[in-house]
């Protein structure tokens, strides 16, 4: 069964069991981010993550609100799959006034973005995808002859689509650097959960395995909300790609007895000089590749660079609720009064990065010439 669940006060539910694999070679077709039915009539539908990898449940939403609630509280998340998320709830937000008359159309659109970009603060995908949205709101009115409301679903639904392309391309670019045998460590998960396909770090492991290349992967579990143990081993497994869990604080044992050859994460912002904030953790796991020798590649779209910020100092980085650390395990594992400090992500300086793959091609070495010069390109995701 499928669960759907209305993420508005509405409730109803339809449930089934987690499906055996990702879109696409390998299992069953999920879809992480999706739009049922026309702009007037439509809802967003998304997996709600915080119950896999033991239930597979999906949320139906009707309203803002409820949008803003599935981004801040993880159901939906990842960069990518956030902007997807906003993008859609910018549509849904446009057309809560009931009325086909665009200035209110456009002002009620403003509203809902402004609401939606407070709900987490440091994927810039969010932002850029709003700020389409409302571009899109503006841009409409030279093509009166479409329905505004119809326009604004068409730009969330090419802003899916992009991603999509995006995900291909990302593992086309990103593939050659995964030999056949290697081992491949990622923190977090950067996979089909994370964007409207099949990810960013995990497309180049998916296109490699495609491509026939067998590589070993070591998801570290990802502290403290468990990204890597509970989505990306669930993504791989499903795909049949070998995946071994490691607990994070395991990762410098695993590199030191030889079995990680490559190191391959995602990223929620990037600045101009190549500084990368991604789950905390991160930053870590590029120390420790850089004492081990080991490349440390990072893979993000276009929509991820915030290229108005000159280094990684000026990425704002959320703080989430401590009980996440406190109660992490379903029950106390600290002393009640306990202070605790929850940064949910960390910045890796472009220094430690080997390369960053990108739809649009590889940055090596990772500098702002470099960025520019792979970002200036003409897009090649589709
Ligand atoms: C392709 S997703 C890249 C990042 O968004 C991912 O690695 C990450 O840090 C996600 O954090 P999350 O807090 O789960 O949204």
């Amino acid at each position: 069964m499928t669960t759907v669940r209305d993420g508005g006060p509405g409730a109803g539910l339809r449930e089934e069991a987690a499906p055996a694999g990702a879109d696409g070679e390998g299992g069953r077709a999920f879809r992480t981010v999706q739009w049922i039915g026309d702009a007037l009539g439509g809802r967003l539908r998304m997996i709600d993550q915080t119950l896999l990898p033991t239930r597979f449940i999906e949320i139906d939403c009707n309203d803002v609100e409820s949008v803003w609630q599935a981004i801040k509280t993880l159901s939906v998340r990842g960069a990518p799959a956030i902007g997807v998320a906003a993008a859609y709830g910018a549509v849904i937000g446009a057309r809560s006034r009931g009325t086909s008359d665009p200035a209110t159309i456009r002002e009620a659109l403003r509203e809902a973005a402004a609401h939606l970009r407070t709900s987490r603060p440091t994927a810039v995908n969010l932002f850029w995808a709003l700020d389409r949205m409302e571009a899109a709101a503006d841009s409409a009115r030279r093509v009166a002859e479409v329905p505004l409301l119809d326009h604004l679903l068409a730009e969330a639904h090419a802003i899916a689509d992009e991603d999509r392309a995006m995900c291909r391309a990302i593992g086309r670019h990103g593939a050659d650097l995964l030999a056949a045998g290697d081992g491949v460590l990622t923190h977090c998960n950067a996979g089909g959960l994370a964007t409207a396909d099949y990810g960013t770090a995990l497309a180049l492991i998916f296109t490699a395995h495609e491509q026939g290349k067998a590589v070993h992967v070591f998801a570290d579990e990802t502290r403290p909300l468990l990204q890597g143990a509970r989505l990306t081993a669930w993504e791989l497994a499903n795909r049949g790609i070998d995946v071994t869990l490691i607990c994070d604080n395991m990762a410098a044992q695993v590199m030191k007895e030889g079995k990680v050859q490559v190191v391959v994460v995602g990223a929620d912002r990037i600045a101009a000089n190549g500084d990368a904030a991604n789950k905390i953790g991160t930053y870590g796991v590029a120390v420790l590749a850089k004492a081990h020798g080991i490349p440390f590649y990072v893979a993000a779209p276009s929509s991820t660079f915030d290229l108005s910020l000159a280094d990684g100092s000026g990425i704002p980085i959320e703080e989430r609720d401590p009980r996440e650390i406190t109660e992490g395990f379903g029950r106390r594992t600290a002393p009640e009064g306990v202070g605790v400090y929850n940064p949910a992500f960390d910045v890796t300086p472009a220094a430690l990065i080997t390369g960053i793959v990108t739809e649009r091609g590889l940055v090596r070495p990772v500098d702002a010439a470099t960025i520019r010069a792979v970002l200036g390109t003409p897009q090649a995701a589709s």
